[in-house]
């Protein structure tokens, strides 16, 4: 199912009307002004743990309709660059079409072919569900990724198995390093308080978006006939928000 136009439901309706935190001041996605970011020294790198996980580990791959979704053990945590411990719970990307790029963060109103956001909870709660209605409660690092002349083995043990989905299905795919879905360097990122980008749009995501970009060769990123197209949100207003930079 293709998503419906940024902001209104699959009736034509306006989000908010049904789901009230669509329409708040705390709403992702948003455009990424780099000459107004704050540097802020005190970001730490974002450090990753148990994310190189064995091909023994079995991973449910779905289709859900608006995006392809790959389910995380918590094994996967966020062990650095955020006050509190964040768990994974599943990741997913954000891609366009032929006619024209899908991510949903831009950077001075840049839009990038693709972005995947990797979806963690805080562990002060005892599940997602809970945490993500907590102003605390989700963490999602997102990256965008970039058309470059090499084949991405790590997103090849992905879209290798999408065939298998095309309509609304599920798959396991063996475990591999997640770790490998994201740049090199965690150490260059934006950072700001946002929301979920799809309905009920908590407003409780702390968003970390990276500078460097993750490379898949023109083949990866998808080819016209794909079944999911343009499922990305329209970017929507900071409402006084800082972005963080803990770079310069
Ligand atoms: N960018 S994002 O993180 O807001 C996001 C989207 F933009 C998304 F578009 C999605 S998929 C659309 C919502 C959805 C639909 C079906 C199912 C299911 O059948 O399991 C689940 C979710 C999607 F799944 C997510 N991420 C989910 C948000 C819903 C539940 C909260 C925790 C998991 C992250
Ligand atoms: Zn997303």
């Amino acid at each position: 199912g293709v998503f419906f136009p940024p902001g209104e439901g699959m009736l034509g309706a306006p989000w908010d009307s049904r789901y009230p935190d669509c329409g708040g001041a705390m709403q992702s996605p948003i455009n990424i002004n780099t000459a107004e970011t704050v540097f802020s020294p005190q970001l730490r790198p974002i450090q990753l743990a148990g994310y190189s996980l064995s091909s023994k580990e079995m991973l449910k791959l779905k289709n859900n309709g608006h995006t392809v979704v790959l389910e995380l053990p918590e094994l996967l945590a966020i062990a650095g660059g955020y006050a509190q411990q964040y768990k994974a719970v599943q990741l997913h990307l954000h891609w366009g079409s032929p006619s024209g790029p899908g991510s949903e963060h831009t950077v001075d109103n840049h839009r990038f072919p693709a972005e995947i956001h990797v979806v963690h909870y805080n562990t002060k709660y005892d599940n997602f569900k809970e945490a993500m209605v907590h102003p605390d409660g989700l963490a999602v690092l997102g990256a965008f990724l970039q058309v470059g002349p090499r084949e991405n083995p790590y997103y090849q043990q992905i879209l290798e198995h999408l065939y298998k989905i095309e309509g609304e299905g599920k798959v396991f795919v063996p475990g591999f390093n997640i770790a490998g879905l994201l740049p090199a360097n965690l150490n260059l990122y934006f950072q700001y308080n946002g929301s979920l980008t799809t309905p009920a749009c908590y407003q409780t995501v702390k968003w970390t978006v990276f500078n460097q970009t993750v490379q898949l060769s023109q083949d990866q990123v998808g080819d016209d006939d794909s079944p999911l197209q343009n499922n990305f949100r329209g970017v929507q207003k900071l409402h006084g928000r800082h972005v963080l930079a803990s770079f310069q």
